[in-house]
């Protein structure tokens, strides 16, 4: 058509008798070429006031040939930028030959001059000004989405919510999630790998701009609150904030908001009407938007056809060149209608890295509490669950603890709420009408859940908010035929409904707790502290806008004593059977998480009176939530204290700062102290030592444990601000190894003194202390450290063994004879190694009791004699057991002249 040497004005000329009729949109031509500088006003305005289209077309072409080429080539350059809405298109289907004047234009040689092309005007002003209202439009949509649940979140710090990355499914093979075979077999999954299958697995990125700009158009398949609005509403403000001088629409319509007053609504009322008004030349925006192929129109929750409108954009009746992005829930996915022009994609939540994204920037340090539980983990794989979870914790209004119970009855009220689109000052009342649906909802989870089934078999409820916690399922039963049953978004919340059933069935309560001791129904038990949390009535409240008050007390008075008395006589059997099983404990624990639901003091009164206030927890892995349950238990008991034994236990650092909180009500005797350090340096975390040595000043530490807890203690003591007291304790009866000594020599510098508890045997203790005194004195003799002195100054009076300021008789007796023993064997080990120690350690000798008890039946007077003669000043001695041999008296008399006083 054209020829290279061919020039502008001559291209126009031979096509003139097309354009003259074949231009449309004058009023964009003539701006453009206003704004380029090819008409003047004076002239665009004589143009305009020309009487019709035909008139005005001529008299342009006629301004733009008189001008010459370089005007011309303006003019087509114009032509050719906005050629959609400048150029006719020829008719479809006319049978005879047309001129078609965008092929034309297309073939026009065109310098290469792309940084003019940005500046020319698409469309008609109103429509671009349309533009940037819907554009404004869409932003404040996306701020008011955001928004809603930003105001969810109480607290000063609210984090600012927006897109976290969707795990999206484009697999055309409709999705696994839907279309099941028929399982006989249960699945012998762990109860914590079932939970994680939840959690999607992480798939390519799909980034909601890719979809924006796909020429396809899109169905959004997912299940209630998996983030297909939140989706959709990205998209919006995508567009909205992007950089385009196309002239380009984008409406959203809420179907769940507008399908009633849609049924009988034309286009023009559907975008101006419901949607957004233009401010100015309606008829003409609207003219631009029915043939614009720049247009994308989201339905976002379609749940049927029953608006002539929606199915005639549906089918491309209407708006025939638009992009239509539609959302529904699984339920709605009706194949028929949006089967072949969709390219269907399924909304499939949170992965697990975004799981903690969106914890971590919710609620900073707080995510722990949820991270540390994995229901909740998985719970937050549907992005409206980790939004709860989120305002749960965030909340100023309902202080904390928040118990796992309280999160799921939010949820559930949320849920209600949002898809009731009831205010919140109404939600009990509208929870108190709709309790034939929920009830039936819960029987059927109820039936399920002793099923051990996922399959809501009989459920016969229709209600949308019943609903909204379920997805569908469809289970292919043959080739033919699939049947359609429903499941809980997450098996937790249909074991919560399988608890409220039971709630409202108390008869069937005993019942549940015998099954959930047998091995074929125990899971049963994992009904049992929703029920707690469920039967007490504060807020947040559900039971009982279900069920009369008076039922709830009632089932409260028998309820926790039935429950204590069915597990603890079961705990004990299990004792007797087999005192190696760790899982024994399982049951204390499960307890005192049930009594935390339940935030019941009386409740734990009673569990610790039938345990005699001792609750063992040996062998247990304690995650942070059962710790805060042991902590909440164990702080209700103000009148006796507790006896704990966390002998093997493993805590991580969290979980050690609830339990810190109940301490103070926790007999601090006994192994506990030393059960406690261990707990700590077996730990790889960062734990908190200074707190922990903050509780009675001392870090203990067991003589003959591991080795390498022995370093490792030597290590923290090393870190330490300040010198530290140690307490050794002796495990088994041995004396410490000879590289344990020496460990503990090598932290001398960082002990400011050394004892030994009060439960280990005098014999121990020496042994102990002689190997200890030994080592330091081979070491001395090695290094040439002054190591002995050193020692000696930490085993001081105050400290020694049994040292304080007040002595029993017994102590003192204690006393004497450690340090008559310490200096014998030190003797002999002086004679064997050759190796002197004693005088190193006068200064031990010398802070010796005041007054000596000594059995003089079993004690070498000469052994005494030397002690004596170390004193610096006279003693009075006591003398017990005393002897009738006469050569012991006579050796005994040479003690005299160092004795005060004799008794
Ligand atoms: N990608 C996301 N990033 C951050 N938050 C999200 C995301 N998706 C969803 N949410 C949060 O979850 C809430 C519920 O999500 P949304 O309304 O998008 O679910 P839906 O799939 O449209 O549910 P329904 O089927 O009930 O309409 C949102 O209000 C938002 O706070």
């Amino acid at each position: 058509m054209a020829c290279t040497s061919q020039t502008a004005e001559g291209y126009i000329r031979s096509a003139r008798c097309h354009l003259v009729g074949g231009l449309k949109n004058l009023s964009v031509i003539l701006e453009n070429l206003y704004q380029q500088g090819v008409l003047c006003d004076e002239e665009v305005s004589k143009i305009q006031a020309e009487k019709d289209d035909y008139d005005k077309t001529r008299r342009i072409l006629d301004s733009v040939t008189n001008k010459g080429q370089k005007a011309c080539y303006e003019f087509l350059k114009i032509i050719d930028m906005t050629r959609k809405r400048t150029l006719q298109r020829p008719p479809l289907h006319s049978g005879t030959k047309t001129f078609d004047l965008h092929h034309w234009i297309s073939c026009f040689p065109f310098k290469d001059d792309t940084e003019m092309n940005a500046n020319y005007l698409q469309g008609p002003r109103p429509c671009h000004r349309y533009q940037e209202k819907l554009k404004s439009n869409a932003k404040e949509m996306s701020n008011k989405f955001w928004g809603k649940s930003k105001k969810l979140l109480g607290g000063n710090k609210k984090p600012d919510l927006s897109y976290a990355t969707l795990v999206l499914d484009t697999d055309e093979s409709v999705s696994p999630s839907k279309i099941k075979k028929v399982k006989k077999k249960k699945s012998k999954l762990s109860r914590p790998k079932k939970m994680r299958k939840y959690i999607p697995e992480e798939k390519p990125d799909i980034p909601p701009s890719e979809l924006l700009e796909t020429d396809k158009n899109i169905l959004l398949v997912g299940k209630p609150g998996i983030g297909k609005t939140a989706l959709t509403h990205e998209m919006l403000r995508i567009w909205a904030e992007r950089e385009s001088k196309e002239l380009d629409y984008m409406f959203y319509f809420d179907m769940r908001e507008i399908s009633d007053i849609i049924r009988d609504k034309n286009l023009e009322e559907l975008l101006f009407g419901v949607f957004c008004e233009p401010d100015e030349g309606k008829d003409e925006v609207l003219q631009d938007i029915k043939y614009s192929d720049n247009i994308t129109i989201i339905f976002d929750g379609i749940t049927d056809l029953s608006s002539q409108v929606v199915k005639k954009v549906l089918t491309k009746k209407l708006l025939r060149l638009a992009k239509i992005i539609i959302t529904c829930r699984p339920d709605d996915e009706d194949e028929d209608l949006f089967s072949g022009d969709f390219h269907r994609v399924e909304v499939k939540g949170f992965s697990e890295q975004t799981i903690k994204t969106y914890l971590s920037a919710t609620l900073g340090e707080d995510q722990e509490k949820v991270l540390s539980n994995l229901e909740l983990v998985t719970l937050c794989h549907v992005p409206m669950y980790a939004l709860m979870m989120a305002a749960c914790f965030n909340s100023e209004d309902s202080p904390q603890p928040c118990t796992v119970t309280e999160i799921y009855i939010n949820i559930i009220r949320f849920c209600l709420q949002i898809n009731s689109k009831t205010k919140k000052k109404d939600l009990n009342f509208f929870i108190s009408t709709k309790t034939e649906e929920i009830l039936s909802l819960a029987e059927a989870a109820f039936l399920a859940t002793q099923q051990k089934s996922v399959n809501l078999t009989d459920l016969t409820c229709e209600d949308i908010c019943v609903l909204s916690f379920l997805k569908p399922l469809l289970i292919k039963e043959a080739v033919t035929e699939t049947i359609t049953t429903h499941a809980f978004l997450h098996y937790t919340v249909q074991e919560f409904f399988a608890a409220l059933w039971l709630l409202k069935n108390p008869d069937k309560i005993r019942d549940v707790f015998q099954q959930c001791l047998t091995e074929e129904k125990k899971h049963m038990k994992h009904l049992i502290p929703f029920m707690c949390r469920l039967l007490n009535e504060k807020s947040p409240s559900l039971m009982k806008h279900l069920i009369p008050d008076q039922d709830l007390k009632n089932t409260s008075n028998w309820f926790f004593k039935e429950l204590i008395n069915t597990f603890l006589p079961h705990l004990c059997e299990q004792e007797e059977a087999d005192t190696e099983d760790s899982g024994l404990h399982v049951h204390i624990l499960f307890l005192c998480q049930c009594l935390y639901e339940s935030q019941s003091p009386e409740a734990c009164i009673y569990l610790l009176d039938k345990l005699d206030y001792h609750l063992d927890l040996s062998g247990d892995s304690l995650d942070p939530y059962p710790c805060c349950a042991v902590a909440f238990v164990v702080t209700q008991s103000k009148e006796r204290k507790i006896c704990l034994n966390l002998e093997d236990v493993v805590i991580s650092e969290q979980g050690m700062r609830q339990l810190f909180e109940c301490f103070k009500n926790v007999q601090w005797s006994g192994p506990l102290p030393r059960q406690l350090w261990e707990i700590f340096l077996i730990n790889e975390e960062q734990m908190n030592f200074v707190s922990l040595l903050s509780l009675d000043g001392n870090l203990h530490l067991l003589v003959d444990g591991e080795k390498k807890l022995f370093e490792r203690a030597v290590q923290v003591m090393q870190r330490m601000p300040t010198k530290v007291n140690v307490c050794l304790h002796w495990d088994k009866e041995t004396p410490a190894c000879h590289s344990q000594c020496e460990s503990l020599l090598k932290a001398l510098p960082f002990i400011s003194s050394l004892s030994v508890d009060d439960e280990t045997s005098d014999e121990d203790t020496t042994r102990f202390f002689v190997n200890l005194f030994c080592a330091a004195a081979e070491r001395e003799q090695q290094t040439g450290e002054k190591i002995l002195e050193l020692l000696s100054s930490v085993c001081t009076y105050q400290t020694f063994p049994f040292g304080n300021g007040n002595l029993s008789d017994y102590g003192k007796k204690c006393q004497s004879d450690f340090l008559l023993d310490l200096y014998s064997k030190l003797k002999d080990y002086e004679t064997k190694t050759g190796l002197s120690v004693l005088p190193s350690l006068q200064s031990v000798f010398q802070s010796a009791p005041a007054v000596w008890s000594i059995k003089l039946s079993e004690r070498k007077t000469s052994i005494l004699l030397e002690v004596l003669k170390l004193q610096p000043e006279k003693k009075q001695v006591e003398l017990t057991h005393y002897t009738h041999k006469k050569s012991k008296m006579r050796s005994f008399l040479q003690c005299l002249p160092y004795i005060s006083q004799l008794r």
